[in-house]
């Protein structure tokens, strides 16, 4: 149960008013006398750039009405970035510039043809009233830079429930911006995740309860369409929290776990996951349906078009999800579901190739390993003590090969590299890549032989492989400037030119 200081601020959210007692009234049962299930649709940044964007996403948010959507969004284009950049400037320099923040939503409202409501105005001054107190000090703490760029989602929601309204008829229900701690989206404490691509805090389990006591099917009487913040959240002492970058995928699947939704759809600007990213190679083709397990581990091993936390919540649920085209919204997208039908398993054999750049190899040697426990326990504190994360491991008789992601975070690799140093001779290769195929382990025996044909042809040395860890990942490991030739041809003999 919420204690009293975390209950909503309902005075701007009517349908936050909800009773301590569950009151079913037929509005809230089906045919059936069960109670409908909801929808949640999660549109990202691409797809909330400018006005013109937020209509046609209000316009497909408006067909979906009967299903009762739940709308999660993410800040507008890249306000994300702007809020980073604004912070940074302010301590670098002591400027605060928020024009290009503040234009993209007065624009957005002119498109609209409306005035900027006032909680909007407010939530300007404010933010410009935090960036002066920074640039006055010149320095942040990461509280407060999460706390700055949660203005982004803040803003959105307000013009996303301003876009819904404007064109909306009479009977239809009014959308209504929630910011996620209304509902009770409440994570561990810690801040730094506003610009990593993890986050250092966790949902907590109350959140859930929480969630669908105040948007579930039968305390929600669907009155109001909630419009509800993406990747931001409060901790239980109510400081804001970020859940590390594209987070707004993982708020939809919380929430859609949380309410029992049909369905979890990710609004994107591209039709569904493609084969690979379309931007590097122009032949990417749609992928139809994906395996939660498949999605997690491509999303994981490069490929960004889902968080790869935010596939667990759904999968752990058993919520179907599903990755739409916000500028396409007949295109049927990629399903992402428990399993496949057979048919479905018949037709394909590698499923996607993602891939990582910029990734550090560091190799281990040391006879000490020979015969010894321990060695490995002492050599993954160290990678424990400066957070960083391993993605692939091989290891012989006498050496270990691993990789790290580092990504957003900035893992101090000299510091690893003395402490090992200590018990082993170490070598830290930079710019090597990863390459993924999703495969189902049934067809990988035959797509590894592809495969190294290929690296073959291509004189490719493959540093390291990954086998076998997951049911459907095959990940190599390349040198970098080898992965872009390397992924093309491959893409070619899976998929085809
Ligand atoms: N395998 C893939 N399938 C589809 N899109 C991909 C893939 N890999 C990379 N992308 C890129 O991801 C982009 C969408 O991601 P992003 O810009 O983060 O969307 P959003 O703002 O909606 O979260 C697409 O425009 C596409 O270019
Ligand atoms: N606005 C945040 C969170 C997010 O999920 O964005 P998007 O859905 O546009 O990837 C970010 O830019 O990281």
């Amino acid at each position: 149960m919420l204690g009293r200081e975390h209950r909503p601020v309902a005075q701007t959210s009517p349908w936050l008013h909800t009773p301590d007692t569950p009151t079913d009234t037929p509005r809230n049962l089906n045919a059936e006398n069960k109670p409908h299930q909801l929808l949640v649709m999660k549109f990202g940044g691409t797809s909330v750039g400018g006005g013109e964007q937020l209509l046609r996403c209000a316009g497909i948010v408006r067909k979906a009405l009967p299903d009762r959507p739940i709308v999660v969004v993410s800040a507008m284009g890249k306000t994300t970035n702007a809020l980073l950049n604004a912070a940074k400037t302010a301590v670098e320099t002591g400027e605060v510039d928020i024009t290009a923040i503040r234009s993209t939503h007065e624009l957005a409202m002119k498109h609209l043809g409306i005035d900027m409501p006032p909680t909007m105005v407010e939530l300007l001054n404010e933010l410009e009233r935090l960036l002066n107190g920074v640039a006055l000090l010149k320095e942040i703490s990461t509280q407060t830079r999460d706390r700055i760029v949660s203005f982004g989602e803040r803003l959105s929601v307000r013009t996303f429930a301003a876009a819904f309204n404007v064109a909306k008829n009479k009977e239809e229900a009014e959308a209504q911006a929630v910011d996620a701690w209304q509902i009770g989206m409440r994570t561990t404490s810690g801040s730094g995740s506003a610009d990593s691509a993890f986050s250092s805090v966790e949902i907590l389990e109350e959140s859930f309860s929480a969630i669908m006591h105040h948007l579930g099917p039968l305390k929600q009487n669907y009155s109001y369409v909630p419009i509800v913040t993406g990747y931001i959240a409060k901790d239980s002492k109510g400081i804001i929290t970020t859940l590390g970058r594209d987070g707004s995928d993982l708020t939809a699947t919380v929430i859609g776990a949380a309410v029992k939704a049909s369905e979890v759809q990710i609004w994107k600007d591209v039709s569904g996951v493609q084969t690979t990213d379309p931007r590097v190679i122009s032949s990417a083709k749609p992928v139809r349906v994906l395996t939660f397990e498949e999605a997690a581990e491509l999303s994981t091993f490069g490929s960004k078009v889902v968080h790869p936390a935010a596939v667990l919540p759904a999968w752990q649920a058993g919520v179907p999800m599903s990755v739409r085209n916000s500028m396409a919204p007949e295109d049927p997208g990629t399903r992402i579901v428990p399993k496949l039908s057979s048919t479905e398993t018949k037709e394909r054999r590698v499923a996607a190739i993602s891939s990582k750049s910029n990734i550090t190899m560091i190799v281990i040697k040391s006879s000490r390993m020979l015969g010894q426990h321990g060695f490995l326990a002492h050599v993954f504190s160290v990678f424990n003590k400066y957070a960083a994360s391993v993605d692939v491991i091989a290891t012989s008789e006498v050496t270990v090969s691993l990789t790290l992601d580092e990504g957003y975070k900035h893992v101090d690799v000299p510091a690893i590299e003395r402490e090992l140093q200590e018990v082993a001779k170490v070598s830290v290769l930079h710019d090597v890549a990863m390459l993924t195929l999703i495969v189902p382990k049934s067809d990988s025996v035959s797509v590894l032989r592809e495969a190294f044909t290929v690296f073959e042809e291509l004189k490719i040395q493959v540093e390291m492989v990954s086998h076998g860890a997951s049911n459907v990942n095959v990940t190599f490991v390349l040198p970098g400037d080898q992965l872009l030739t390397a992924s093309k041809k491959l893409h070619d003999v899976f998929f085809g030119p």
